[in-house]
């Protein structure tokens, strides 16, 4: 086992976690683990490598190096494993003739957590018919059937990759909210990887930010809030009070500089330096995020081919 055996609540794991296609690294050499009972965000610009670790997970890619582990075993093609595992991706596909109840009957037949009267709820929330095919959905639609399957899955492992492609701004709402409510009765692990950092801030407990191919920020979304400020002032009051942290942007306006910082600040250090004439805004997850990504851009991914 690659968790440890004090490690009781680790669900999954991965160690050294590499994907390559030709010479470039979609993934490269990542460690992370996912905790029960918690939902996550996996964030990350396009192209950053969210959707092949999923895949990796849930057992439908091979890492070219590393090892991952699911429920204490190798995910792939391991029926143990993947029956508490539910993935739910844009690009699903169905045969050509299934209707949505069929899509829920198969989710039903596969997935031992389903649950039936979420499921219709689900369905009538959205509005989606059950004998209308599954080719025949618009794409909101299409987005509310995946949705539904996944909240009605009730798996201990939940991955939802982008699920609001398509959904209006209601329904994306809808989504966090049921999707609150149902964890709230019935916590399992829940990740959700998405670019509406914003929208979905409330909801994640922890962070997982990935940008080309390595994570840049695995931490619990609370101590990341708390974890850095934007300091603004005189130049020369902002220099000094930067000197011994992490900077993550700095940007000059005449003699004032502005910088988000990677600190915690006591109320003490706060209220000495307002009183030096400095001063401090909130920062958004999503601004973190931007930060955060921007700083690691100045790394280079691995014999990047593109
Ligand atoms: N089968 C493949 N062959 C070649 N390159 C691939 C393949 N699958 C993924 N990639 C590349 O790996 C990188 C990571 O892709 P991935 O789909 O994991 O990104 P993502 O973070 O999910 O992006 P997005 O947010 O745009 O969906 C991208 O550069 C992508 O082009």
């Amino acid at each position: 086992m690659i968790g440890t055996v004090s490690d009781t609540k680790t669900i999954a794991s991965a160690r050294g976690l590499g994907k390559r296609f030709g010479d470039f690294a979609a993934l490269d050499g990542i460690d992370f683990s996912l905790q029960e009972k918690k939902i996550y965000g996996l964030l990350g610009r396009n192209g950053a490598g969210k959707t092949t670790l999923m895949q990796i997970v849930t057992g439908q890619e091979f890492p070219t190096s590393g090892a991952v582990e699911v429920f204490g075993q190798a995910p792939h093609e391991n029926a143990r494993v993947l029956t508490d595992v539910c993935f739910v991706k844009e690009s699903q596909k169905y045969p050509d003739d299934f209707k949505v109840r069929h899509v829920l009957a198969s989710a039903r037949h596969l997935l031992p957590h389903w649950n039936e009267e979420l499921a219709q709820t689900l369905m009538e929330d959205f509005d989606l018919p059950s004998c209308r095919k599954v080719k025949k959905l618009s794409r909101g639609m299409t987005s509310a059937l995946g949705v539904t399957v996944g909240l009605a899955s009730r798996a201990p492992l939940t991955l939802f990759d982008e699920p609001y492609l398509g959904l209006d701004a209601v329904a994306r709402h809808l989504f966090y909210d049921r999707l609150l409510a149902d964890y709230a009765e019935h916590p399992r692990t829940v990740v959700l990887s998405t670019h509406l950092i914003d929208e979905v801030s409330d909801l994640i407990e922890h962070v997982i930010l990935i940008d080309k191919g390595r994570i840049v920020l695995d931490e619990d979304a609370d101590a990341l809030r708390g974890g850095a400020v934007v300091v603004s002032g005189l130049a020369s009051l902002v220099a000094a009070f930067t000197s011994n942290k992490t900077v993550l942007h700095r940007e000059s306006l005449g003699s004032h500089e502005r910088a988000t910082v990677q600190t915690t600040l006591s109320d003490t250090e706060r209220d000495r330096a307002v009183d030096e004439g400095l001063q401090f805004e909130p920062l958004s997850l999503q601004q973190l995020v931007v930060r955060s990504t921007t700083a690691a851009g100045t790394t280079t991914r691995k014999e990047d081919a593109r």
